[in-house]
């Protein structure tokens, strides 16, 4: 752990609903805090946190779960700094007038002794070894993609669930609740079908009506999309292109970012699983109108197949794939497994061990397997999948002199070409926190009141 951390010249850069974020002034790196209530709850004991405990385990989670399944290039290992009281009193002042107030319940605990630095993903990430010509602004695209497909083995009760996406069970009740002023029509299953016009449609939809699932930076600061949304989005500096077609360009560099096949680095087990283009629509789904349509059945096994697809190894399909290490409805995971689970085996009884499990792929229980083992095979993976359905992907780029027509050699910058210009890219994957055992029984219950109370007038 680092000691004498110096949090001076720190900024908001933004937060969740678990931690908040800071830019530091050496200007390539961010700082992650773990907030807490502040509302004190009398019922509920004060539990004094082991922070560093914490934290030491998140480091290992991110550098034993989250880079072998998403790849090195894709994920940073951030660092623990050591922070006193005085620097968390600092930073709670530092930041207050830039949150949003529906956030303000939570705050930093003035016993939280550290927090995690990782490299900031609004910048390039090891440009300065590459020595290539950039000009215009550096812009980065983050997309709270959320969860792309449709469960698994739904039961007859929840049967709403194989009709509407769960990002459009959620908006339906953000909008009931008042925390949203508009429905979203971003379909997460639009954006992962592979299908060029309804990702183009996701797209525009997540720039038209952004929420907290797409912001923009530009020179590392925000600009557009999130909570306090900047409604002006001008790129012309940085497309530099003669007519401005608005949102279209960006939709479209955004779209060729997603499907760019990566240079593989992930471990085996990662690399040999699959991943299921959903073929179901949502009730807020674009239809496919491409001449194939989207689906079609195998001649040989008649089963069907989608027409479309997700470039292997882009950053949509590792998202994807490792959403679905876990494609059955919670309520097959809450009332087979979670009902009679063993937490001994979960770090702090609570969390995933920071440790992929063995047949990480296989479905179904193996036969050197204890039952005790498969259950807990089942958590991990069910765990693991949630916090992919809630990771961000950034997208930072910027455009390349035209006097460099190089290949960069860092396997963590890539080009895009578009409309005549060289884009460098690179990509990340950030907010990759574990989630807890008990998110099985809240997300089984939330969505038990998201369907009894959803509405189709909205
Ligand atoms: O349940 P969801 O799909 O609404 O996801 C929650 C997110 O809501 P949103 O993306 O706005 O819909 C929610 O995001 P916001 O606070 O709304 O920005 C959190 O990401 C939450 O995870 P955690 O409590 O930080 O571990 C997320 O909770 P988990 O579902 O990951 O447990
Ligand atoms: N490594 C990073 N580089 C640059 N910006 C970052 C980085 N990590 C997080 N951020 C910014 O900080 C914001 C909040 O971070 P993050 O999403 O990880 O918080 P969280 O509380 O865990 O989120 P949630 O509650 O949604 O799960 C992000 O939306 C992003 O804009």
């Amino acid at each position: 752990m680092e000691a004498g951390f110096c949090i001076e010249g720190a900024e908001f850069r933004g937060e969740g609903n678990s931690s908040l974020v800071c830019a530091l002034k050496d200007g390539a790196s961010v700082l992650k805090l773990k907030k807490t209530s502040v509302v004190f709850n009398e019922n509920v004991p004060v539990i004094e946190e082991d922070w560093l405990g914490l934290h030491k385990y998140q480091v290992s989670f991110i550098r034993n779960v989250a880079v072998p399944l998403f790849g090195a290039s894709l994920v940073d290992i951030p660092t623990i700094v050591q922070l006193r009281g005085e620097d968390i009193a600092k930073l709670n002042n530092l930041v207050r007038q830039d949150r949003a107030i529906h956030r303000l319940k939570k705050t930093l605990s003035p016993s939280l002794n550290c927090g995690l630095v990782f490299p900031d993903n609004c910048l390039f990430k090891s440009l300065p070894q590459n020595n290539i010509p950039l000009e215009g602004p550096l812009v980065c695209v983050e997309l709270k993609t959320k969860m792309g497909f449709l469960p698994v083995g739904i039961p007859p009760d929840l049967q709403l669930k194989s009709r509407i996406c769960r990002f459009h069970l959620v908006q339906n009740r953000k909008f009931r609740q008042g925390r949203v002023q508009q429905i979203s029509n971003y379909c997460p299953l639009d954006l992962f079908s592979g299908c060029p016009e309804r990702m183009e449609c996701a797209i525009l939809e997540l720039l038209h009506n952004p929420q907290n699932n797409l912001r923009v930076f530009c020179d590392r600061r925000q600009i557009f999309g999130g909570e306090r949304n900047r409604s002006q989005l001008d790129l012309r500096e940085f497309f530099k292109l003669a007519r401005d077609r608005g949102a279209r360009d960006l939709c479209n560099l955004i779209k060729m970012a997603l499907c760019l096949p990566l240079k593989e680095d992930r471990c085996k087990e990662a690399t040999l699983g699959a991943a299921r283009v959903e073929l179901r629509d949502c009730l807020f789904s674009t239809k496919c109108c491409c001449d194939t349509g989207s689906s079609g059945t195998c001649p040989s096994e008649l089963i069907p197949v989608s027409r479309h697809r997700i470039p292997e190894r882009s950053v949509l399909w590792r998202i994807l794939q490792c959403q679905q290490l876990s494609s059955e409805d919670v309520s097959k995971i809450y009332r087979s497994t979670y009902a009679h689970h063993e937490p001994d085996r979960f770090f702090n009884k609570m969390y995933p061990e920071a440790v992929i499990p063995k047949n990480i792929l296989s479905e179904t229980k193996i036969q050197c397997e204890s039952q005790e083992e498969f259950e807990h095979r089942v958590l991990w993976k069910f765990l693991v999948a949630l916090t992919c359905r809630d990771c961000s992907v950034m997208l930072t780029m910027q455009r390349i002199s035209k006097s460099w027509s190089g290949k960069p050699s860092d396997p963590k910058l890539n080009v895009l070409e578009y409309g005549g210009q060289r884009y460098l890219l690179s990509i990340g994957v950030v907010d990759l926190e574990p989630k807890k055992l008990d998110r099985v029984a809240k997300q089984f219950q939330d969505d038990l009141s998201m369907i009894n109370n959803f509405s189709m007038e909205f």
